[in-house]
């Protein structure tokens, strides 16, 4: 299997460090608000990729983390007039309803940040030991001069950082490039204890200290949205790296940016489209399809009208497969040449670089196939193609894999429409009808009562 490897930015064949088993850590939300499309890209897109790791073998190790405590969140709380934790615990709730609606299968690990804040003092304490750290008045920094491959990830030199890098508003650290490790509370700021002070830590550590805590000082694939990769990857590394002197993640892998309205989506530029609003609208396989089939490190567009369009693409294969379902034949078909062939374009797709449009194609085109199957009466056939949606292919993907979201039709829209037939039944006087649908819903437990202010119900 060959991935892109931004460290090297090379189309790299992948090797883990332990064989058969991946090790593996996705940089996580911070959780102040629900999630949007642009957030669900790493989160879906890395979760196929670890699914796809486990139908080729691999026993993988996942850990996404959140981030609960980040100056947007201390700022939503004070908005709000709650304590930072009730924002991230409410937010940390909405984010599982989201990924729970779109198929995202929970990672091995999902640490918070502030469980692990001993850990993160000591682990500072070390850097600090070591040289590659120093205290001010308003906090721990990372001495990025101190460390030899800073900009090996992000290929940049420190020199034009340095020169390109803003008027700083902190005066006392040493250079402007140099970043928080630790930073002292201000009045009124949750903080923790430590040999600096109370205070709270800074963003890229919490990442090096929970990766490093969990999956070990090396592992093998560090993922995210490409636009962490500086400088919050870069800092991950150049920390985690003078830690221990070892190579950190060996493979490093970057989604593209969902774009909307001509800017990447993002909350602090408002042009966002939430998950919950995209699967309400357009279902959950419709969302999955549209990010499937870009490939992962592309630039992908949203737009309300494709995303349409997508679902209404996903809707015609769920017929397909329903039609199918409907005969009854659930059996498992014989592992013949057309099977390993598809098999082998399928894997041939993802092994190179996770190519997953190649593979979302693979499904629309056993999706033909099936229907004309099903049309020659050919009943092998259609069995293998459904097989391979539904058995095969679809549970790696996450598309057509969980059951199809049908529209449900509101009961209670339907007893208001029935207590409006009764009411003009009895005002014409036909009562043997009104009173008829008055026993037949009592028999099923709801009970009408006829009142001078209309027809009001209670169901038993
Ligand atoms: N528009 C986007 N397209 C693709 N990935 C994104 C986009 N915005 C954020 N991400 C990714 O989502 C994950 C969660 O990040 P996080 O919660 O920090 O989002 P964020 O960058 O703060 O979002 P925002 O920019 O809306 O504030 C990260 O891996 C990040 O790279
Ligand atoms: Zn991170």
């Amino acid at each position: 299997m060959r991935i892109t490897n931004t460290l090297t930015g090379k189309k790299e064949e992948f090797v883990p460090i332990q064989p058969g088993v991946v090790r593996m850590y996705v940089c996580g939300p911070t959780v102040y608000d629900l999630i949007h499309v642009g957030n669900a890209r790493p989160a879906l897109v890395f979760d196929v990729f670890r699914r796809y790791l486990e139908y080729r073998g691999y026993r993988v190790i996942m850990v996404q983390n959140f981030t609960d405590i980040d100056d947007k969140i201390i700022n939503k709380a004070n908005q709000l007039g709650v304590d930072y934790k009730t924002v991230a615990d409410t937010f940390i709730a909405e984010y599982w309803r989201d990924a729970h609606a779109l198929g995202i299968r929970p990672a091995n690990f999902h640490p918070r940040t502030t469980d692990f804040v001993e850990d993160i003092v000591e682990i500072i304490e070390k850097l600090v030991e070591k040289g590659f750290a120093y205290q001010t008045e308003t906090g721990v920094y990372f001495d990025v001069r101190k460390f030899e491959k800073y900009g090996e990830l992000s290929k940049k030199k420190i020199e034009d950082l340095i020169a390109g890098a803003r008027v700083e508003v902190d005066e006392t650290k040493k250079s402007p490039l140099d970043f928080s490790l630790w930073k002292k509370a201000k009045p009124g700021e949750p903080c923790w204890k430590s040999p600096w002070g109370e205070g709270r830590p800074g963003w890229h550590i919490e990442c090096t200290v929970m990766s490093v805590k969990i999956l070990g000082e090396s592992f093998d694939i560090h993922a995210g949205g490409e636009d962490l990769v500086f400088p919050h990857h870069e800092n991950e590394k150049a920390q985690a790296e003078a830690l221990t002197g070892k190579v950190f993640a060996r493979y490093w892998m970057h989604n593209g940016m969902v774009r909307f309205l001509g800017d990447k989506m993002s909350k602090s530029t408002g042009n966002i489209f939430t998950v919950r609003e995209a699967v309400k609208r357009y279902g959950r396989d419709g969302l999955r399809y549209m990010i499937l089939s870009k490939h992962y490190r592309s630039p992908m567009d949203f737009s309300e009208e494709l995303l349409q369009d997508y679902s209404r693409a996903v809707k015609r294969v769920w017929e397909i497969l329903g039609r199918y379902e409907k005969s009854g034949d659930i059996g498992i078909p014989k592992r013949n040449a057309v099977y390993e062939e598809y098999v082998n374009r399928f894997v041939e797709a993802l092994d190179d670089d996770f190519n997953t449009p190649v593979a979302v194609s693979l499904i629309f085109e056993l999706a033909r196939n099936l229907s004309k199957a099903m049309d020659d009466n050919d009943r092998e056939d259609a069995l293998l193609y459904y097989h391979l949606i539904r058995r095969e292919f679809g549970p790696v993907l996450g598309l057509f894999d969980l059951n199809e979201e049908k529209k449900e039709v509101s009961s209670e829209e339907l007893l208001k429409l029935l207590i409006e037939v009764r009411d003009v039944l009895r005002k014409e006087k036909r009562y043997d009808l009104s009173d008829r649908i008055r026993d037949r819903l009592r028999e099923i437990g709801i009970i009408l009562k006829d009142t001078p202010s209309g027809t009001e119900y209670t169901v038993e």
